[in-house]
Formats: C-alpha cells, structure tokens, sequence
C-alpha cells in the first residue's frame, strides 16, 4: 500500500476528478459516510454527536457524516468554523443537504466559546472535520482555540477525518497542537503524519478507507513511499528445494563481539542461520574465539588478529582476503566497540568484502568519523543506524532525527548509494532512487538490548540467501516485527533478544502460509 504527502493525494484525488471523470461530490460522500461507518460500527448505540467542520472539503466530509450519522439515528449538531461563502462548492454541496434534512448547523463556532465547550463535554461522539491535508502553516488562534476545545472538554469519543485537525500531514509536527483522536479515518491511502511522531500519537488507531479512487490514478503518477507489506518480497518466500544443500544458501559472516559483547555477534550469527542462510561464521578478536566457541555450536567462529585487549587490531582487516570468496553476506558491527585504527580497519573490511554488507552498531559510529569508509565498496550496502546513530552520521543530535526521520534516511540513501534503515516504532526504510518504506511491524518489547543485533543477521542471512539489498532490508525489517510480536507471551517489559530470534521461524511460516492462501 502506497503512503502518500499532501501533495501526492492531492494529485490522486485531481487525477479521479478530472482525468478519469469521478466527480469529486462522490469521493467526498464516500469519505464521509466512512467516518459515520466507523463510528456506528465502533459505538453500541446512538448517541449526541458534535461534528466539527471548517470550511474545506475536510469540512465537507463532516457533512456527509453528519447525515449518515443522523440516518442512523444519531442526534447531530453541526458547528461550522468559518463563514458560509468560504465553502468549497462541494462542501457546500452537503452543507446544503444537511441543512435541507434539518440537521442543526451552528454557524460561528469560534464566538459561542461557552456553550461549544458544554456541548463538546455531553457529546457522546466528535467528528473531527476542521481541519484536513489542506492545512497551511501554523493552524490561526480561532481554530486553535477550537481544537483546544475538544482536548480539554471531550469525554465522548473523537475522530478524526483524514488527519487529526492541527498535524501537519507530511512532517507529523504539531502546529502547534492537534485533535487527540481514538480513531482517525483516512482515505485512500495512509499519510505520512499517520505514522511519524508527535502526530501519530494523536491518530489513535488509523482506518484506510476506500473512497473510490481507481488503483489506476496511482499507477499513473506513483508516490514515493509505501507501507512495508509483503506482497512487495514475498515471491522471496519460496520452499527450499528437496535436492538443496547448505551452500545453495549461502554464508553469512559477522564480523564483531570485541571483549564485553560478544553476545551480540552470536544473536546476529544465530539470526543469520534461522532466516534461512546455509551457514554462518562469526568472526571475533583472537582473544575471544575460545569463549565464542564453548558459547555456540550451530555457527562457524573464526580468530582475528586482536590487539590483546579483546579488540580487533587495527591492522585485521587483512586476513580477510584469504577467506573471502567463502562468504555471500556480511553483517559488520554487532558488538564491534571502538578501537584503535578502526578507521582504517574498516575501509579493509568494505573494500574487501565484494558480498553484500549490512553495517550496524560500532561500524556505523566509526563510519561517521570516516565516511570515506564506503568509498571503494563493491556490493550492495545497508546502514542499519537507531536514531543516535543516525545523528551520528548526520552530525546532528537525536531529537534533530525524530524531527524529521523519514527526510534524513532519504537524503542518506540518496547521498550514500545504501539502503538506509533508520530503526524506531515505524522503522523507516530508504533506497538510493528516493522511494522509502514504512515498517508497521513490532513493539515496544523489542527496545530491549541485542533486538538490533539480531535485525543485523536477520538482513545479513537474508543478503546472504541471494536476495537483493532492497528486498532483504524490507522483508528483513518486517519479519524480525513480526517475530517480536509472536515472542511477546506475558508482559512487554520482559521480552529479550534471544526470544525474538527464536519466534523468526514462526514469522516465516506465518508468512508463508499467507503465501500459500494468496
Ligand atoms: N476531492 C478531494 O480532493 C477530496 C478531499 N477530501 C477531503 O478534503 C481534505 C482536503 O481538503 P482541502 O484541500 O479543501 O483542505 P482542508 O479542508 O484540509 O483545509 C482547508 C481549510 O482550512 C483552512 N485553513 C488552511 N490553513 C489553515 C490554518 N493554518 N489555520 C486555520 N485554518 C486553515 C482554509 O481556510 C480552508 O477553509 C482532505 O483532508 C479530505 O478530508 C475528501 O473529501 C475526499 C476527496
Ligand atoms: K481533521
């Protein structure tokens, strides 16, 4: 599914209007009569409903709902923000049907402060119609006011039409405060605001509904971001075939766990082999392999040269090249810490290594200090940074990230020729060409220490099957989600790493029964 700007849909909606012929009056009835939906759906009786509504066409569908509520035995009071000349004509269109049915639209909502307020606190449902993706700067003090309202007087439920009224739809910035919605119900596709912060945590849960917009309008001009499904890999998701063996699914080698971490190398190695990767090495400092070896027995460990503190000499990168033809995928960074000649270290390792490379942790933090680092890489490359490792690389600060994550992991992708996986609640996934995704998997049980050690293998194992960076990352970032929502059996405190990676193969035969039935 598409994920679309303000821009984007307004492009979408003028496509169906002009170019295929939908008269704009239809989308705009089918958008409102799935707000009323929802609401009748959701809601065990009818009740007093108060719909808010400015005077564009997110206005516009609050009059449809306002009918199709008052149909269903609602009893509605329409409170119109602005005046009645500045309707659009086709929010005027059901303006005039509302008030030719009798429903009460109170004009002036702005100047009646008192007994907005009361209203707003007896209603049993709100509809947020003030506001929609035609929002310009910051919202102005009179709808300010209004949306203040709402959050402080409502005790009903509220939802929002399109986007909570006050979110700017393409930044998820508040302008500076928005509509607090159980329910909000766009059209179409998704919007950007849904599923970045602070607005998403003003969306409540997010409805898409089909307002008759032909598939074709996208096709015609596609936006560039999607919500992470799999009908985009999952022809990735074949059986193995009866006469296969392990080389047929390639070698995965993780290059990390210095003194101190090296249970994170495991976790990434361990999660290489349970996505489906043939074998896998994991390659730590000299001075650590003993351990690694009485720790794991499904993974290959290899010695490198270490600097007799537990860390890798700066000089290692070199015996790489006897081996290297060996491997179809590197993960280089899970519990790699910092160490001395790591700069140059680290170019050794990319410019060897002629497979695929996801590159996370410390080998993010040390490819900030030397971004000449990617320079002479062969094969495909995924950045796998959280946000202060993002900030890193973008000599920024963490909440400069928040601000704007899916800007920043474009730009990166773009700048760096990488895929670019910007870790979070919605991870972000960037390409090269411009286009991203949005992860909708996971939980909050998952911000827990070594989960994104075991992404790293879990994309790692999947580069190393064959499959291309961009289908790995995606697919990659979505089952370890998924995985992490199987794992979580009794509170979200207490989830950890090792339990995300044994659900992956639970993940994958849900996926591929899914398969199976499409
Ligand atoms: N044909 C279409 O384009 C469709 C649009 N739909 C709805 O239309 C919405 C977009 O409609 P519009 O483009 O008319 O825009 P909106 O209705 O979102 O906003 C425009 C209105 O808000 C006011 N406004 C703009 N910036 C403001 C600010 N900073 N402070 C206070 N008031 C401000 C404008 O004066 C105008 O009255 C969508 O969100 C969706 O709900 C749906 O009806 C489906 C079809
Ligand atoms: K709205």
């Amino acid at each position: 599914m598409y994920l679309t700007t303000a821009q984007e849909m307004r492009d979408l909606d003028r496509y169906a209007i002009e170019t295929i012929g939908i008269p704009g009056v239809v989308l705009m009835e089918n958008a409102g009569k799935a707000v009323a939906r929802l609401l009748t759906d959701r809601l065990p009786h009818p009740g007093d409903a108060l719909v808010l509504a400015g005077t564009g066409n997110n206005g516009g569908d609050g009059f449809v709902a306002a009918r199709h509520l008052a149909a269903a035995g609602w009893r509605v009071t329409v409170w119109l923000a602005g005046p009645e000349e500045k309707l659009t004509s086709d929010a005027r269109v059901f303006f005039r049907v509302c008030r030719n049915l009798g429903i009460p639209v109170v004009r002036d909502a702005a100047e009646r402060r008192e007994e907005l307020s009361r209203r707003i606190a007896e209603a049993d449902a709100i509809v947020d119609a003030l506001l929609g993706t035609g929002i310009r700067g910051e919202v102005r003090p009179r709808a300010l006011e209004l949306i203040r309202l709402v959050n402080e007087n409502r005790r009903g439920a509220v939802v929002a039409v399109d986007v909570p009224s006050g979110a700017d739809t393409d930044t998820g910035a508040l302008l500076p405060e928005a509509i607090r919605a159980d329910w909000t119900v766009t059209f179409a596709y998704p919007k950007w605001c849904h599923y970045l912060r602070p607005a998403a945590e003003h969306c409540g849960e997010v409805i898409v509904a089909d307002i008759g917009i032909p598939r074709s309008a996208a096709e015609h001009r596609p936006p560039a971001a999607r919500v992470n499904d799999p009908s985009w890999w999952r022809e990735w998701l074949r059986p193995r075939s009866r006469w296969s063996h392990k080389g047929t699914y390639g070698h995965l080698l993780v290059v990390g766990g210095s003194r101190g971490m090296l249970g994170a190398a495991v976790l990434a190695g361990m999660a290489g082999l349970r996505i489906g990767a043939g074998l896998s090495t994991v390659a730590v400092p000299a001075g650590q392999e003993p351990i690694l070896a009485a720790k794991v027995t499904d993974a290959l460990v290899w010695g490198w040269p270490d600097d007799g503190e537990g860390r890798f000499a700066g000089d290692s990168a070199r015996v790489l090249a006897e081996r290297v033809d060996r491997f179809t995928a590197a993960a280089v960074g899970p519990g790699l810490g910092r160490f001395p000649g790591e700069g140059t270290w680290l170019r050794g390792v990319l410019e060897t290594l002629p497979c695929p490379v996801v590159l996370d942790a410390d080998g993010l933090n040390i490819l900030a200090e030397h971004p000449d680092a990617l320079r002479f890489r062969k094969g495909e490359t995924i950045l796998t940074p959280h946000p202060g490792e993002m900030a890193r690389l973008a000599g920024t600060n963490t909440a400069g990230v928040e601000s704007s994550r899916h800007v920043l992991a474009r730009e990166w992708a773009k700048k760096t020729g990488c895929v670019v996986v910007l870790k979070g609640t919605h991870t972000i996934i960037a390409f090269p060409d411009g286009t991203q995704m949005v992860n909708p998997t996971g939980t909050p049980a998952m911000a827990k220490a070594g989960s994104g050690d075991v992404l790293s293998g879990v994309i790692g194992g999947l580069l190393a099957r064959g499959i291309p960076a961009a289908a790995a990352a995606a697919m990659g970032v979505y089952l370890h989600g998924l995985a992490g929502e199987l794992a979580v059996r009794t509170s979200e405190h207490s989830l950890l790493a090792s339990e995300i990676l044994s659900q992956l193969g639970t993940a994958l035969s849900r996926l591929a029964s899914d398969r199976a039935r499409a």
